[in-house]
């Protein structure tokens, strides 16, 4: 376990890549988008925990239009005999078929999670899935199948990030914006 002294230092030390104002900025600009493309669907929103706690919880009040809420728990194997696997602890409770379906996730990195949750809803028989990331990170490294997300906040370059939902070896979720370890 990490030590306090040892936390704290982190987030003195990282950069901010964007501060709790420019996220909130995204998050507004993200429901704007998504109540035009959604608003009349009565869509599911599926929280992918854990990272996606901070970026659903702060948009479902600024999405004024009926729709439901649950989650789903699938984190990848980060060893690299296995990249793109998911482990899924958590499935969706409800019922996917004929559902508008919204993943809402902190980041889209590679792009395995979310492609991997869109094709169990497809298969389940969601009429479509769509996907809302708070960050897109910039790199090469993208899968085939998810490219980009359906509704993007900001863009960050290819670093390690925490923050807004985004943990530092299972801490700092909470902290306020996007921080970046130095490089
Ligand atoms: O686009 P990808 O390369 O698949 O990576 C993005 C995923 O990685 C993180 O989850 P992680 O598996 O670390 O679990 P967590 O949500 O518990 O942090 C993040 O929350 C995304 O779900
Ligand atoms: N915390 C964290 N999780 C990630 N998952 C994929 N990329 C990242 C990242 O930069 N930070």
């Amino acid at each position: 376990m990490e030590s306090l002294n040892e936390l704290n230092q982190v987030l003195a030390d990282a950069d901010c890549l964007a501060t709790q104002t420019e996220v909130d900025a995204c998050l507004d600009r993200m429901a704007t988008n998504i109540t035009k493309g959604l608003g009349d669907t009565m869509p599911l929103i599926l929280c992918v925990m854990r990272g996606g706690i901070v970026t659903c919880g702060s948009l479902l009040p600024k999405l004024t239009f009926p729709l439901q809420v649950d989650y789903v728990h699938a984190s990848r194997y980060r060893d690299k005999d296995r990249g793109g696997e998911l482990e899924w602890s958590v499935m969706p409770q409800f019922e996917l078929k004929g559902r508008v379906i919204l993943l809402v996730d902190d980041i889209l990195d590679e792009g395995h999670t979310l492609a991997a949750i869109k094709a169990h809803c497809l298969e389940a028989g969601a009429a479509s899935v769509k996907t809302a990331v708070l960050v897109d990170k910039i790199h090469d490294r993208r899968s085939d199948r998810l490219t980009k997300a359906d509704y993007t906040g900001l863009y960050t370059p290819d670093r390690f990030l925490f923050g807004a939902g985004m943990d530092y070896k299972g801490f700092w979720r909470n902290a306020p914006g996007i921080y970046a370890m130095p490089e």
